[in-house]
C-alpha cells in the first residue's frame, strides 16, 4: 500500500499524485495508470451521495448526486411538480446545489430547473446547446461537468431528441441515460427531432459500448424498475439488441399515444421551465 503511495486522510482515502519510484518502468506504465484509476474510483465513490428520487405521475427519476467532502451537488432531470421536494432535500442534507441539468427537452413534464433557481439561489441551469434551449450553460459532447471533486462527462446521444445527452460518472461507473436508453426500452422516435437510425447509432456508440458493469440510471420507467447495467441492456433490451433495420421497424410501429402533457411541457422546456408556465405554477415563481 505505502509503496504505491496511498495516503489515509481525515477517514477520506486519498491517492499520492506521486506513484512510487521504485516500480520498474513497464509496471509505471502498464500497472500503475489502471490501478490509479481504480483506487481513485474506490476513493472517490465513497465521497459521493447519490439519491434516485422519483415522480409518480410521469414515472420520471430525477437523480441528486453530491460531494461528500465539498458539499458540491448536481441534479439530473427534476421535475417541477417536485421542485420543492428537491430543494428541501438539498438544504436537509446540508449541499450546495451548483447546477440543475437537463438530459434533453422534455416532452412530457415541466422540468424543475426554472423552479429550483429561484428555490436555491446560486444554481445553474444545465442543457446540450445542440438542444437549442435556454440555459445558464450550455455543454457539448466531451465537456464535463464538475461537483467537487467528481465529475460526469458528457455524451451526445441525440436519436429521441437531437439535443439528448448522456452524463456518465466514471467513479460511480453509473451512466444517466435520459430517454435514450431506457430499461429493456429506449425513447420513443415519433415527435422532437426523432429519429430512429440516429438513436440506434446513438446508443449503440455512446452507452452500450461502456465496461458492461456500469449501472444504468433512465429518466423514466413505466413499469417499477429503478436501474440496469450495461451489459443486461446488451443482452436483454427487447429493441437494441435487434440489427439496426429491425430496430427501426419496431420505433416506427409503437403506436404510443402523444404523452398528455406534451403541449404544456415543450415551450417552458425550451427555456429551462422559466417562461410560459401553465397560470398556477407561473403563481410558484411569482411568490
Ligand atoms: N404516457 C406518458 C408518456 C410515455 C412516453 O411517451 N414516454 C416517452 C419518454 S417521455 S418523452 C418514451 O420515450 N417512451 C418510450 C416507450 O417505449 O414507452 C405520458 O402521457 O406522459
Ligand atoms: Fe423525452
Amino acid at each position: 500500500m505505502a509503496m504505491l503511495g496511498f495516503l489515509k486522510s481525515a477517514g477520506r482515502v486519498a491517492l499520492a499524485r506521486n506513484p512510487s519510484p521504485f516500480l520498474c518502468s513497464s509496471l509505471k506504465q502498464a500497472a500503475v495508470p489502471s490501478l490509479f484509476r481504480m483506487m481513485s474510483a474506490l476513493a472517490s465513490q465513497n465521497d459521493v451521495l447519490f439519491r434516485q428520487l422519483f415522480d409518480r405521475e410521469t414515472c420520471t427519476y430525477t437523480y441528486l448526486l453530491a460531494d461528500t467532502q465539498t458539499k458540491e451537488a448536481v441534479l439530473i432531470d427534476p421535475v417541477i411538480d417536485l421542485a420543492e421536494r428537491d430543494a428541501k432535500l438539498v438544504g436537509e442534507l446540508g449541499l450546495e446545489l451548483k447546477y440543475v441539468m437537463n438530459t434533453h427537452v422534455h416532452a412530457d413534464h415541466i422540468t424543475g430547473t426554472g423552479l429550483l433557481k429561484k428555490l436555491v439561489p446560486g444554481c445553474q441551469s444545465v442543457i446540450a446547446e445542440v438542444s437549442g434551449a435556454v440555459a445558464d450553460v450550455l455543454i457539448k459532447h466531451g465537456e464535463t461537468v464538475k461537483f467537487g471533486e467528481h465529475e460526469l462527462e458528457v455524451r451526445s446521444t441525440p436519436g429521441h431528441t437531437n439535443g439528448c445527452v448522456t452524463y456518465v460518472s466514471h467513479n460511480l461507473k453509473s451512466v444517466f441515460t435520459g430517454d435514450a436508453l431506457l430499461i429493456r426500452g429506449c425513447g420513443r422516435t415519433d415527435f422532437q427531432e426523432g429519429s430512429a437510425e440516429t438513436l440506434y447509432e446513438s446508443v449503440h456508440s455512446q452507452i452500450l459500448s461502456l465496461p458492461e458493469d456500469y449501472v444504468v440510471y433512465p429518466a423514466h420507467d413505466y413499469k417499477g424498475n429503478t436501474s440496469s447495467s450495461v451489459g443486461e441492456e446488451k443482452q436483454f433490451n427487447p429493441r437494441l439488441t435487434k440489427p439496426k433495420d429491425e430496430f427501426i421497424e419496431i420505433m416506427n410501429n409503437l403506436g404510443l399515444p402523444y404523452p398528455k402533457k406534451i403541449d404544456i411541457s415543450l415551450p417552458p422546456n425550451k427555456v429551462c421551465g422559466l417562461y410560459n408556465l401553465p397560470d398556477e405554477l407561473a403563481a410558484k415563481l411569482e411568490d
